[in-house]
């Protein structure tokens, strides 16, 4: 053997581990030292062949994945289980409703089960148009089970796995399976049904179901047993349930907390909010290899139709231009090579095409923006900005910004800007307040490199601005790029990054104007009352100067306070 080729040989022994080297690592093993064990003996780790690790290579099932990772959806602690089960039920039922086109009600009730500390059950009902029989035990007790993963429409839900992660976070630690009422006719009978998941399989086994009577005409009762722990305050059920009937005016909400409270948030509007439509996806978006996977799976008979059918914004004259430049008009899309699917998306990245359709996205709206923070903040000024629709990776996403300024009975008279608090910050993504996480996401970022200097308020470097002010943020998308399965925080996108800063800014400005204008009344008022103090005294030494009647001096100080009042510049 040349000596090229026996150190390609030794090389391959070293990647791969042949026969000789195998048995001088046996030997290595054998050679080396035994531990001395005192005591019981304990068992001695056996080293593995790849035969016997074969034998326990197999599928693992996306159930028990989640089982084990819970907390990458949200439940890593009985608290944050609790928001995170109340959420999905809800954000679900919000969906649902508005997809019937149903002004929602929505019912949470939480109580917490006798002799348990910390054992509750959660129950959320909702006006929505029902789920068909067939299909309960599915998406209660099944994950990757959903009808808005596959679509471009903005939804609260996306992923499919939120309310059967609920179910089975309630299974593994009270072993009570979900249970649901649903009724999709009034007609008609509701269907009872309690459902577990089998974790090995990601399947749902029917424990027990039936027909039944139920109080609404259409829409459907989820109730899950869960470990949890409730405690009021920051990142909780109550203040989740706040922000939400912030940022939807058109619900109206029953809250029955543990405590024993009941908290009611009656609608604001009785307009349904803009009903997004289902928009196809667009070139700009999609990347080489799912270019490749789509043209092979379409139904268009050739590629010009493949782009112009299955895209939005390529329309036929289009499609053709850029299968012409591209010299792909007679390749069949079904024939397609990898090399020519390249040549594709690199035209299609050449080629100006018109940004995405946005009906189906909808904004929350300026007004609706104000009256949703009127609903929990009671303060002296507000502002909002609704952004024009923009685009990251081909999704149409609209930033909305909304501020409350100067809470009404907290008086605040310090200039002390280190006794000011700090700005509450309310980060929403499709209508859903997001509690965790906040300065992992875009809009956390946005807003603290924003200078709030510019607007009256002070502000440390890399900090929130401090000032009687809360901040809502919006992000509406077809698909909302969050960091992580637990739907926290939004990934930090250029394009959104910038649509937040315009948004926050454009507020930021018309609070600016309200702060200038308050401080020079303020100022103003200050100057008025230290005049005023004098006033008397001045009326007095007029008298002794000018031998004035006490009646005449009365008129001279009257006179001098009107024209005091009079040169008010507010
Ligand atoms: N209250 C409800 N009324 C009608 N349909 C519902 C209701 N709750 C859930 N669904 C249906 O069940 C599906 C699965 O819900 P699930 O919460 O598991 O996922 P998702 O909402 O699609 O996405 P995500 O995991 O992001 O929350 C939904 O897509 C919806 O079609």
């Amino acid at each position: 053997m040349s000596a090229k080729g026996s150190a390609a040989k030794e090389q391959m022994n070293f990647n791969f581990g042949s026969e000789e080297t195998a048995v001088e690592q046996q030997q290595d093993v054998a050679q080396k030292p035994k531990t001395k064990r005192r005591g019981r003996k304990s068992k001695q780790s056996v080293a593995a062949t790849a035969e016997s690790m074969a034998t326990k290579q197999r599928d693992i099932s996306i159930s028990e994945f989640f089982a084990k990772n819970r907390h990458l959806l949200g439940f890593d602690n009985p608290r944050k289980a609790l928001l995170t089960a109340v959420k999905e039920a809800v954000d679900n039922a919000l969906d649902a409703c508005e997809e019937g086109h149903i002004l929602p009600s929505i019912r949470v009730t939480i109580e917490q089960v006798e002799n348990y500390d910390n054992r509750f059950v959660l129950k959320v009902t909702d006006n929505g148009p029902g789920i068909v029989k067939k299909q309960v035990p599915n998406i209660f007790a099944r994950l990757l089970y959903g009808s808005k993963f596959h679509r471009l429409k903005m939804s609260r839900g996306q992923q499919g796995i939120g309310i059967s992660a609920a179910g089975m976070y309630g299974l593994i630690t009270t072993g009570e399976p979900v249970q649901v009422v649903s009724r999709t006719n009034k007609n008609k009978p509701a269907y009872h049904c309690h459902v577990q998941i089998d974790t090995s399989k990601n399947r749902p086994d029917i424990v027990y179901d039936e027909e039944c009577d139920f109080e609404l005409p259409t829409g459907t009762a989820v109730s899950i047993t869960m470990e949890g722990r409730y405690l009021r305050g920051k990142q909780s059920v109550d203040e989740y349930i706040e922000q939400t009937a912030m940022a939807n005016p058109h619900v109206s909400f029953v809250y029955n907390a543990p405590d024993g409270n009941t908290y009611e948030f009656p609608r604001k509007t009785d307009e349904l909010p803009f009903m997004p439509v289902e928009i196809k996806p667009h070139p700009y978006g999609v990347e080489l290899g799912m270019l490749y996977k789509m043209a092979r799976d379409t139904k268009g008979k050739s590629l010009p139709e493949f782009l112009n059918k299955d895209f939005s914004r390529v329309s036929k004259p289009l499609s053709r231009k850029i299968c012409k430049n591209a010299k792909l008009l007679s390749v069949k899309p079904s024939k397609i090579t990898l090399q020519q699917a390249e040549k594709l998306h690199k035209e299609i990245g050449q080629t100006k095409i018109m940004a995405p359709p946005t009906d189906c996205i909808g904004p929350i709206g300026e007004e609706n923006l104000i009256e949703g923070l009127e609903r929990v903040v009671d303060a002296d000024f507000y502002a909002s900005c609704t952004r024009k629709p923009a685009v990251y990776r081909g999704n149409p996403f609209i930033i909305e910004a909304a501020l409350a300024y100067g809470f009404k009975g907290e008086t605040d008279d310090s200039d002390d800007d280190d006794k000011q608090p700090i700005m509450q910050l309310k980060r929403i993504a499709n209508r859903v307040p997001l509690l965790y996480q906040q300065s992992a996401g875009a809009v956390f970022k946005s807003v603290v490199e924003t200078n709030w200097r510019n607007y009256g308020l002070s502000q440390s470097k890399g900090a929130l601005p401090r000032g009687p002010l809360v901040l809502m943020v919006h992000i509406a998308s077809v698909w909302v790029p969050f960091t992580s399965e637990s739907k926290e925080a939004i990934a930090h996108y250029p394009e959104i990054i910038k649509e937040i800063k315009l948004a926050v800014q454009e507020c930021g400005r018309k609070l600016g104007t309200h702060i200038r204008k308050q401080r020079r009344i303020k100022q103003e008022l200050k100057k008025q009352s230290y005049i005023k103090t004098y006033l008397p005294p001045i009326g007095e030494a007029l008298q002794e100067i000018l031998s004035l009647k006490d009646s005449e001096v009365e008129d001279l100080v009257g006179k001098l306070a009107d024209v005091l009042e009079k040169s008010r510049k507010f």
